[in-house]
């Protein structure tokens, strides 16, 4: 089948420059593409790089799609590289929104909301709960240590003060890999002494606290600790995620459908490996979010939130 091909490279700033363990982000760029297949039908794509996170850079994605001639094959888009997987993704999910039915169901999927760093959360929670949200992540590995686990003391007690059962926030704590072996002890012994002593806060789990080059000693924290790790840098592409999984990660695996490459071959994978899976979102536009959350609603297996809250005070 050919179809033809057009792309617009895009830029969207954030309303609030969005601060994690590797650095500040201002504007998020991307590429929106569309396919029109021979009777007229229009398919849409997005390609949302995260070469901080190791996808390809949009340089990279836009050369991509420069070379590309303005008719191109099935084929073309099932033979993108392994080293484009923004792209693959692009390519694929606009394919799969021309060829597929479009009524995939949304409405049961629960959301989590992104808090903002830094002492504005001890505010911010209450109205995203109000909004709700039942799931909440807040960055940590940002500021000085003493100072985050002191302000995530004040937010536990506050929200133990708070609600009153059977009312119930889960919190995930992102480190973006930016805490020490020791660090990360000092995280999960506060987390499991939380979990232990209270129902009306759960920690649901602590996300890669340290870099990707160092799975063994995450996988030491797993059976150190009770509180749930999850991988997320570590697994940012299909080839990374079968080798954590080939190592022995049994814990949580957070996926980014929008970098994570060929969604044909993400289903696949969890098809077959029944893995505990978190979806989040790259602050893609609605386009790659629609893709993304249809992908994960197909292959959610634990009911966990998806990681695409509303973020009106990010992206203007
Ligand atoms: O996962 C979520 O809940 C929100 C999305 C998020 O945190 C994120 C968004 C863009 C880039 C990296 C990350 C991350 O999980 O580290
Ligand atoms: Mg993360």
């Amino acid at each position: 089948m050919n179809y033809q091909f057009q792309f617009q490279p895009y830029q969207r700033p954030f309303k609030t420059p969005l601060k994690t363990a590797h650095g500040i982000w201002n504007i998020r760029e991307g590429i929106i593409l569309n396919l029109t297949n021979k009777q007229g039908n229009i398919g849409w794509g997005e390609i949302a790089p995260l070469s901080w996170f190791g996808s390809e850079t949009l340089e990279d994605a836009i050369a991509f799609c420069q070379k590309l001639p303005s008719i191109i094959s099935t084929e073309t888009i099932f033979t993108i590289s392994d080293s484009l997987p923004a792209c693959q993704f692009g390519f694929e999910s606009a394919l799969i929104e021309l060829n597929s039915n479009p009524l995939v169901d949304l409405s049961k999927l629960q959301y989590s909301g992104l808090l903002p760093t830094g002492e504005i959360v001890l505010n911010t929670w209450k109205t995203l709960f109000q909004q709700g949200y039942q799931t909440l992540k807040w960055k940590i590995g940002v500021d000085e240590i003493t100072t985050e686990i002191n302000i995530f003391k004040q937010l536990v007690k506050i929200v133990i003060e708070t609600l009153s059962s059977p009312q119930k926030i889960r919190l995930r704590l992102d480190a973006n890999g930016g805490l020490t072996f020791e660090q990360a002890e000092y995280w999960l012994e506060t987390c499991d002494l939380i979990n232990a002593n209270q129902d009306l806060i759960e920690i649901e789990f602590l996300e890669q606290p340290l870099s990707i080059s160092q799975l063994d000693l995450m996988l030491e924290l797993c059976d150190r600790y009770s509180t749930s790790l999850a991988l997320d840098e570590s697994v940012a592409n299909l080839q990374q995620l079968n080798s954590c999984y080939q190592q022995g990660w049994l814990d949580i695996f957070v996926i980014k459908p929008a970098i994570f490459g060929s969604p044909r071959k993400l289903k696949n994978f969890c098809q077959k490996n029944k893995i505990d899976t978190v979806f989040s979102s790259v602050f893609e536009t609605d386009i790659g979010q629609n893709s993304a959350l249809k992908i994960a609603s197909e292959l959610l297996l634990y009911n966990r939130a998806v990681g695409f809250g509303i973020n009106h005070w990010f992206i203007s």
